[in-house]
């Protein structure tokens, strides 16, 4: 196109290209959830309807980004992490994070009525936004992800114990978090289980450890937009307790256990996070191949994780797979994670022409 007097203007964009071999993390968080969730009658304190969609826009995300490395998501939020060595839209701050939070929005939209049966479409257009951080090394990577799951199990449980005693104890809000002023994990954990036969340690893990959404094998035939399972016992109308139990390995039968549970302990002092809701409502890749080009296969399932919420036994042996992204609802606090399931995560990056999108 040839240059018109106006074109100057151009010199006023300013350069916003994000330091070099350093890791990219984006985090969305919904605008003003807390009516959202009021306005569409999200269950308290989760919506699994509303956790999966979360998930599903997260996984639309990083197919359509092959440099995101993990994803991890809780109540209105998602983190992602984009290996140190990316070179998507050179680096440029702006163009990743409102692409992300972009095609994080439209594709919620797009699939609500996939979770949200009995509504074409959301009340209203949901917002969220977006901002980028830059981690110089895995201490700090390894750290964020703790502490975004450590704020998830502190929520989770104070959000479990107190609607339990409003919806369950018939207390009023205000009398539910005076009860809970004070109280440590250890003391919610308790109360939950003399008080409300609750077992916190067997809620679903999706609700007390958050969604890690990892690169993974998946079953070949499974589509790129496929409809997250839902755990069918948390609904209809089931708001915590009656929830099933998680099949994880490390859960205890009885007693109110606190030991699959992070260590993070938090005294509440009543109403410091927001995440603690308190009820005053009244104010692509779908043919991935493996870097050879090959398809991958697999007898069963020894070397590759499995899709869904951990409930591997239950699964059928996956006899053909291909890459993509698995939901995880596991521990990503502490080095068995990083060793394991994430190992390739911080692993030294392959030398590889990376793709430069514009
Ligand atoms: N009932 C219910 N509410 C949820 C669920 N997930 C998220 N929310 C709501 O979303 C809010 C998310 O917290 P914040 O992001 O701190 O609150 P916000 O209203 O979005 O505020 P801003 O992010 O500052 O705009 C929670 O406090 C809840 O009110 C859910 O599964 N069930
Ligand atoms: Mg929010």
């Amino acid at each position: 196109m040839a240059n018109s007097k106006y074109e100057y203007v151009r010199e006023f964009e300013t350069d916003d290209k994000l330091l070099r071999n350093v890791y990219i993390l984006v985090r969305i968080d919904g605008k003003g959830f807390h009516k959202f969730s009021a306005a569409h009658e999200f269950t308290k304190p989760n919506d699994i309807r509303a956790l999966n969609l979360m998930n599903h826009a997260a996984r639309s995300v990083m197919h359509e980004l092959d440099d995101i490395l993990i994803a991890f998501g809780e109540s209105d939020e998602f983190s992602f992490l984009f290996r140190k060595s990316t070179d998507l839209y050179q680096r440029r701050e702006a163009k990743i994070v409102s692409t992300v939070v972009s095609l994080f929005t439209s594709a919620y939209v797009y699939y609500w009525s996939d979770y949200f049966q009995d509504s074409k479409r959301p009340l209203y257009p949901p917002v969220f936004d977006g901002r980028a951080v830059l981690y110089p090394s895995e201490v700090e990577v390894k750290d964020y992800f703790a502490w975004r799951q450590a704020d998830t199990h502190i929520n989770n449980l104070f959000n479990t114990s107190f609607w339990a005693l409003v919806e369950k104890g018939g207390l009023t809000p205000k009398a539910a978090e005076v009860r809970l002023s004070g109280t440590d994990s250890k003391d919610k954990n308790e109360m939950l289980f003399t008080e409300f036969n609750t077992n916190y340690s067997k809620l679903p893990a999706i609700f007390r450890k958050g969604s890690v959404l990892l690169r993974g094998s998946i079953p070949k035939d499974m589509a790129k937009d496929a409809i997250i399972p839902t755990l069918p016992e948390t609904l209809p109308g089931s708001t915590y307790a009656d929830a099933a139990p998680s099949t994880e390995p490390s859960a205890q039968s009885d007693g109110p256990a606190t030991a699959t549970e992070p260590e993070v302990t938090q005294r509440d002092s009543g109403g410091d996070n927001k995440r603690q809701y308190r009820g005053d409502d009244d104010d692509n890749d779908d043919d991935e191949l493996d870097s050879d080009g090959a398809e991958a296969k697999e007898d069963d399932n020894k070397g590759s994780r499995k899709l869904g919420d951990g409930v591997d036994e239950k699964r059928p042996a996956l006899k053909r797979i291909k890459k993509g992204v698995v939901i995880e609802h596991i521990d990503i606090i502490g080095e068995k994670f990083w060793t394991g399931a994430g190992a390739y995560i911080l692993a030294p990056e392959k030398k590889k022409k990376l793709k430069t999108k514009k």
